[in-house]
């Protein structure tokens, strides 16, 4: 029997039960060689940039690598700044194709975010900007090693859910989610090994 809020009991056919949310978590959506072979193309082919943030009034790296894939139209605005996508490769227009046919929804961008260790982090947010549209749909394909992201209401600061995101799963949120929740990754003293994780979008409405 698993205790109140981890992983086994939430879910039923991997809808999350959280109230105001749609959050689907499918553990196993892409078999583990293939997980291998994305993770390790991936870390290699990505021309991974580390743009600085200003945070209360110093500049500063954000802790982890980042890229910006997609359609032309695709502009999208992250960290402060808006960045213009780099053109799909062979490898993530695959990719991309294979989560359009799992959702059944377009897709036409997305943001590569590498962990290179358990101090690389992503901090509390909501993916909510404007041109996500009113129900953002993202789709968060996990690669490497396991870290845990957590979920808290707006305004407050308890977490309420934790999922530990395994290599080869993919996590979707959709509908009301981003209003209501937010998210982070946190960095963990735990050794843990490298992690790319892709959220896939799609951009409704061109800057
Ligand atoms: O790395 C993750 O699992 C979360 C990434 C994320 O929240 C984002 O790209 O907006
Ligand atoms: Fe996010």
């Amino acid at each position: 029997m698993d205790a109140p809020g981890t992983q086994g009991g939430l879910f039923d056919g991997g809808a999350l039960q959280l109230a105001d949310a749609q959050l689907t978590y499918l553990p196993d959506w892409l078999d583990g060689a293939t997980a291998d072979d994305w993770l390790h193309r991936l870390v290699e082919e990505t021309p991974w940039q580390q743009p600085e943030v200003v945070l209360f009034g110093r500049q500063l790296p954000v802790p982890r690598l980042v890229a910006w894939y997609g359609d032309p139209e695709a502009r999208y605005r992250y960290s402060g700044m808006t960045h213009q996508p780099l053109p799909w490769t062979p490898l993530l227009g695959e990719i991309r194709q294979r989560l359009v046919n799992t959702l059944g929804q377009p897709l036409n961008g997305a943001l590569l975010n590498y962990y290179r260790d358990g101090q690389d982090s992503m901090g509390w947010h909501s993916d909510d900007e404007r041109e996500l549209g009113a129900e953002p749909l993202v789709a968060s394909l996990s690669l490497g090693g396991v870290r845990r992201f957590d979920l808290r209401r707006k305004g407050t600061t308890r977490i309420e859910h934790s999922l530990q995101l395994e290599h080869g799963s993919l996590l979707v949120m959709s509908g009301q989610t981003q209003h209501h929740w937010q998210h982070q990754v946190a960095k963990t003293r735990k050794p843990c090994a490298p992690r790319l994780n892709l959220t896939f979008r799609l951009i409704r409405t061109p800057l």
